[in-house]
């Protein structure tokens, strides 16, 4: 009891998964937004361990059964058509949420959906994390820092965040998302995690998925000039998906809450890195400015001195290692062959 005359409720109880004997050394894990470009690369990982039981739910607004096509039909696998907006019901014990869509141009297709998918989506995983017990990890993001007025961002930034804007949707969507973990933390006494991702890129990501990376380069290889928007001053932080995976790991095996930052604090403006690309994918490719779209947060890099202390996590893959991974399954796809 607490002394203020409210109530602490004690955190519940595990799964009883945790207790079987027959599955003693298994864990049970969702996976929601599996069938996307990191969720995707988080279920090769989880699966790469014998003793993991992976779940996916995915109602495919942005990911694709491709994705994870090697997993299907495994027995240690199961892919489900869900929505998040909808209640679950299945037994697990860690929860990594994922599900909503990422790319600008895709979360401001639906704003409505996009804030439903990240308010009721984040309730329902929370719901579902109470009732069995699990662990629970929201993949936030560093648009809750808004366009931000302290530069690095350090995780006690508050944010400098429209809340009426075309971006309102996304960035203010996880930052209910956030409050929401922590208010279950708090009163229910869930075991949660939040890690605020920076742009992330590399192989899987849709063709036409929008983000910066993906479409420069998808149109070096296609022989496009490159599209920077204004005014190319603009800078952001990319980290490798595979490093992106173990730090997203680290965090949910350790004993931190976040939120914690996780992303490569290289920096580097729009117009260097179409550069980069230009430079390394098609030397003799245009590169045009064009309009850009309202409220683009002028900076972004990571302060990670949290992450490296209490998670011992950095990112290993430069941007000129990741640029030539990526490239290599964008001509795949794209059936465009090295000369
Ligand atoms: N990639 C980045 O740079 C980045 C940066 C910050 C945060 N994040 C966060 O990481 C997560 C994954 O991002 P991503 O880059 O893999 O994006 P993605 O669009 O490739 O994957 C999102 C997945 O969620 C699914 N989804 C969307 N709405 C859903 C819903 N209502 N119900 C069920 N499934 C739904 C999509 O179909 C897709 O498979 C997202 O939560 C995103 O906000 C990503
Ligand atoms: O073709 C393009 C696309 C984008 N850009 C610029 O590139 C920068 C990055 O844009 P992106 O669309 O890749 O992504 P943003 O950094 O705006 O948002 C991203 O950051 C955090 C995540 O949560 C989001 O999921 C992710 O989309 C912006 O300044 C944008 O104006 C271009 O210059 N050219």
């Amino acid at each position: 009891m607490a002394t203020n005359g409210t109530t602490t409720k004690p955190p519940p109880m595990p799964s009883p998964l945790r207790n079987s004997k027959f599955l003693q050394s298994n864990m049970r894990i969702l996976v929601t937004g599996g069938a996307g470009f990191i969720g995707s690369h988080l279920v090769d990982r989880l699966m790469q361990n014998e003793k993991n039981e992976v779940i996916v739910a995915d109602n495919y607004f942005t990911g694709s059964k491709d994705n994870l096509k090697k997993w299907i039909g495994h027995p240690r696998f199961e892919l489900i058509r869900h929505d998040v907006t909808e209640p679950l019901m299945v037994e697990v014990d860690q929860i990594y949420h994922l599900a909503c869509p990422a790319s600008p141009i895709f979360y401001k297709y639906n704003p409505v959906k996009t804030i439903k998918t990240n308010v009721i989506g984040t309730l329902n995983m929370l719901g579902l994390a109470k009732r069995v017990g699990a662990r629970i990890l929201l993949t936030s993001t560093s648009e809750v820092y808004g366009d931000p007025l302290v530069h690095p961002q350090t995780e006690s930034y508050w944010g400098n965040v429209n809340p009426i804007g075309v971006r309102s949707c996304y960035d203010e969507g996880k930052r209910v998302a956030e409050t929401l973990m922590f208010d279950y933390h708090r009163q229910h006494g869930i075991e949660i995690r939040i890690a605020r991702i920076f742009n992330t890129y590399g192989p899987r990501m849709n063709i036409d998925d929008g983000r910066v990376v993906s479409n420069f380069i998808a149109q070096a290889l296609r022989g496009e000039a490159l599209t920077v928007q204004k005014p190319g001053t603009q800078t952001r932080s990319f980290c490798y998906v595979s490093d992106m995976v173990d730090g997203l790991m680290r965090l949910m095996e350790g004993d931190q809450t976040g939120p914690i930052n996780i992303g490569n604090p290289g920096e580097f403006t729009m117009v260097e890195l179409a550069e980069t690309v230009k430079e390394l994918i098609k030397p003799d490719v245009e590169i045009k400015m064009v309009e850009n779209t309202p409220d683009d947060p002028r900076q972004r890099k990571p302060d990670i001195s949290k992450a490296k202390e209490v998670l011992g996590w950095e990112p290993k893959v430069k941007l000129r290692e990741g640029l030539p991974l990526m490239e290599e399954d964008f001509r795949l796809r794209l059936g465009v062959l090295k000369k």
